[in-house]
């Protein structure tokens, strides 16, 4: 059963997504020494990484003892301002004492593998970090929703939402630009303990409103091991 959080606006969900977030990280750090984190691309994706940088509870984590990874990226070059990796930079990591080699990105598209072979080397990553040769247990993963229902870039009717093998992907032919991106697998986002599916804005209502009455949407094919939140403001809950 998924839970629901609806607050005021875009800028209060990014402020208590960002509050829960940094408490999840000290639970799962207390429990188990390390706290694996996935992130999100996207318009809420950012702005949570916004607040986290300006949350004054922000140093109260062990930053080097956070395992980042990504739920998706865009297949660009190194640098390119569409990737989620540098917008996360921009937005947080390049202001948190993290441990590089424990900043997991997906390869850009010209570090000299092609787009099947930077899926590939994503699954090896994982399944080295994980204890059963597949993915780590993520202690939080998050999802920005779009308008379409897509989450990662597991978009409707697209092949790689259909796909039940595997962890890391390669996507090409997206319906969002651009055409080639690297995605997590269902399989891989549903080993994860917390799923936080996050939606602000009029223009999420519609998919947000049909994934939680059950279409066959990727955003409602999640599901956290432990807890599947939606965390949402009014707008993107209005039309539940
Ligand atoms: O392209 C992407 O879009 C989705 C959602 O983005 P939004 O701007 O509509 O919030 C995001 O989840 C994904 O990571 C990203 O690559």
């Amino acid at each position: 059963m998924s839970e629901r959080f609806v607050f005021a606006d875009g800028e209060q969900l990014a402020i208590a997504t960002a509050a829960r977030l940094i408490t999840a990280i000290s639970d799962a750090q207390n429990a188990r020494g390390v706290a694996h984190v996935v992130l999100t691309g996207g318009s809420n994706g950012g702005a949570l990484l916004k607040a986290v940088a300006s949350s004054p509870a922000r140093d109260t984590v062990d930053w080097s003892r956070v395992d980042l990874w990504w739920g998706d990226e865009r297949f660009l070059p190194a640098g390119d301002a569409e990737r989620n990796e540098v917008q996360a930079r921009g937005y947080l990591l390049d202001a948190l004492p993290l441990e590089p080699k424990r900043v997991h990105v997906m390869a850009a598209s010209d570090g000299g593998l092609d787009l099947d072979a930077a899926a590939a080397a994503y699954t090896s990553e994982l399944a080295t970090a994980s204890s059963d040769g597949t993915v780590p247990a993520f202690d939080v993963l998050m999802l920005g929703v779009g308008p379409d229902g897509h989450v990662a870039s597991l978009f409707p009717g697209h092949p790689g939402y259909a796909v039940t093998e595997g962890t890391a992907i390669a996507v090409r032919e997206s319906p969002k630009p651009p055409p080639e991106r690297i995605s997590l697998t269902l399989g891989a986002i549903g080993a994860a303990r917390q799923v936080w599916l996050l939606a602000g804005g009029e223009g999420k209502a519609e998919a947000v409103s049909q994934a939680l009455r059950g279409a066959d949407l990727p955003a409602g094919a999640v599901r956290g091991t432990e807890r599947t939140l939606w965390l949402l403001d009014r707008a993107a809950a209005s039309q539940l």
